[in-house]
This record gives C-alpha cells, sequence and structure tokens, in this order.
C-alpha cells in the first residue's frame, strides 16, 4: 500500500551550517494519527513545510532528500516537484493561529476548503455550489459550531475558531490532515476538544492526521505513535504510550528543561510528579 507521507533522508541547513532538520526518515501510513513533539526549535514546523513542499530541502550531498504524499512527488533531491499544487490539495493545514479570515463569516471560512476543485468564476463571485454549501453546514454540525454559521470567525473563540479550521479540510476533502502545533494556543478544555475531533475524523473517515504537540499527554492520550525530534534528528518513533517521564529525560539528556516542558502537564497534575520528575533524572 502506497504511505500518506513518505519522507527520505531529508536534511536542511539553515544560514551557517545548522542543521534543522537531519537525514529524517519518516513513513506514514493512511489512517496512521501520528503526534510529532519536540522541544522549541527542534525542526517540527520546518519537517511540515517541507512536506507542504513550501520550503525545499538542501540539494548538496549524498541525502537523496524526497517528499512523496500519497505517493506523489512533493519534492526530490531539493527541487520542489511540478504537481505540487495539486499534491497540496489533498492536504488539509490547522495552524495555531487558526487561519481564518476574521471578518468574513464562519460558513465562508469553511467554504474555502472547496476552492481548490471549483473554477475560478465561481469562487470570484463565492458561487459555491448547494452540495459544498450543504458539505459545509454537515462539517460545521460535526464540529459543533454550526450555530455559528452566519457569525463572523473573528467573533468566535479560539476553540470554536480551531473547529471551523478543521470543518474547512472536511470541505476540502484532505485524505491528509496536518496540524501544526493546533492547540498551543488554547485552554485544556478548548485543547482536549480539539485533539477530540481530530481524533474523530481519523477514526471515522480514516483521515491520516499529524499533529506537531509540545506536551507529551496529549500525544499519549490522542495518538498512538509518537515521533520525537531533537536538534533536527528523529529521537523516538513509536508507540505514544511506552513514553514516560524515564525515557524523555534520555532521549532529551543534556536538556531537562526541555524534557520537563515536553512532560507538561501530566507532570503538574500527579501528586506523585516529583517522584516522577526525580526518577527522570528532571530535578
Ligand atoms: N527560515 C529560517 N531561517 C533560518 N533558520 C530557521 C528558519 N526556519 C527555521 N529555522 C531554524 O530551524 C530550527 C528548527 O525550527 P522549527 O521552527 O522547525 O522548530 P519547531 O520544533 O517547530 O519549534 P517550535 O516548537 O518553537 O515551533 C530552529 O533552530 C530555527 O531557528
Amino acid at each position: 500500500m502506497v504511505a500518506a507521507i513518505e519522507v527520505r533522508q531529508l536534511t536542511k541547513t539553515f544560514g551557517a551550517g545548522r542543521k534543522a532538520l537531519d537525514a529524517v526518515d519518516l513513513t506514514i501510513e493512511k489512517g496512521e494519527m501520528v503526534a510529532l513533539i519536540g522541544a522549541s526549535g527542534s525542526g517540527k514546523s520546518t519537517l511540515m513545510r517541507h512536506v507542504a513542499g513550501l520550503v525545499a530541502a538542501d540539494r548538496k550531498g549524498t541525502h537523496d532528500g524526497s517528499i512523496l504524499v500519497n505517493g506523489r512527488p512533493v519534492q526530490d533531491k531539493g527541487r520542489i516537484g511540478r504537481e505540487v499544487r495539486d499534491i497540496r490539495s489533498e492536504i488539509g493545514f490547522v495552524f495555531q493561529q487558526f487561519g481564518l479570515v476574521n471578518r468574513m463569516s464562519v460558513l465562508t471560512n469553511t467554504l474555502a476548503g472547496a476552492l481548490g476543485r471549483l473554477p475560478q468564476w465561481r469562487t470570484l463571485f463565492k458561487l459555491f455550489p448547494r452540495a459544498d454549501r450543504d458539505l459545509a453546514m454537515a462539517a460545521l454540525a460535526r464540529v459543533g459550531v454550526a450555530d455559528w454559521a452566519y457569525e463572523r470567525a473573528g467573533t468566535l473563540s479560539g476553540g470554536q475558531q480551531q473547529r471551523v479550521a478543521i470543518a474547512r479540510t472536511l470541505v476540502q476533502k484532505a485524505p491528509v490532515v496536518m496540524a501544526d502545533e493546533p492547540i498551543a494556543s488554547l485552554d485544556p478544555t478548548a485543547s482536549r476538544n480539539v485533539m477530540e475531533i481530530l481524533q474523530r475524523i481519523n477514526r471515522e473517515d480514516g483521515i491520516t492526521v499529524v499533529v506537531t504537540l509540545h506536551q507529551v499527554d496529549y500525544a499519549v492520550r490522542y495518538c498512538p505513535r509518537t515521533v520525537a525530534l531533537r536538534r533536527g534528528r528523529i529521537v523516538y518513533d513509536g508507540p505514544s504510550a511506552e513514553l514516560t517521564p524515564q525515557l524523555l529525560g534520555e532521549l532529551y539528556a543534556g536538556d531537562q528543561e526541555a524534557a520537563a516542558a515536553l512532560w507538561g502537564t501530566a507532570m503538574q497534575d500527579g501528586a506523585d510528579s516529583l517522584e516522577m520528575k526525580l526518577a527522570a533524572g528532571l530535578v
């Protein structure tokens, strides 16, 4: 079976020789829900941008540096593929800051997901076919914000706006959703809600979901598999359930602040958190 995302030997150097990504190999099968974790600056967003074909990897060196999405080449040896716009239409993007047009209605923002498959004259006049309007309303109902369909997007709470962003990917009919820190600006309740919706579209629709997270506890709770990055290299790729404070302490040895931050809220609310931190060598 063709993988949803296949990254081979991807290396990206910025500026004076600092590798933001260092020979990254990663295969994500269709229908998986994968967390991408790592401290600030570990390369999560850079990897996402490469998969989206927004940034080209290094050309030099011995690395192959290729990325396929649904078997189609996003980039190869530092060159962005010719079909990249078309491939990108198969990826739904969700960002930390929602990426909605605040002054437009929630419904119009959701319908924007259909733009890629409509002729330009329709999009210019915002003439969306009935089927897409129905699809958008159904998507908004699914994420629980249908009652706000005719409100301006900017008036919604952060959690509601993020749900609209997910509804937009449903209208896009994207088989792959890449969510870059979708809960970083949200409170715990809204965060759980957004993660539950991502989990639902993964389980019910078979949509492949890749989500970057700062905190491991959300990865453990919602994503069967976690990929951990450190300084541009994959230091863990396996079941989220096997991630323990001890293991994180080992993975991020010498960077205790990063390990402690990644363990995050799970550390804060357990009565045994000090013991756990001690066990992990974090204090
Ligand atoms: N356009 C750029 N020019 C120069 N350096 C960059 C650029 N983009 C990213 N970097 C560097 O690449 C490294 C990885 O950054 P990246 O944003 O991917 O990390 P991240 O894991 O997503 O961090 P965060 O969790 O803070 O978003 C960092 O050292 C960053 O400074």
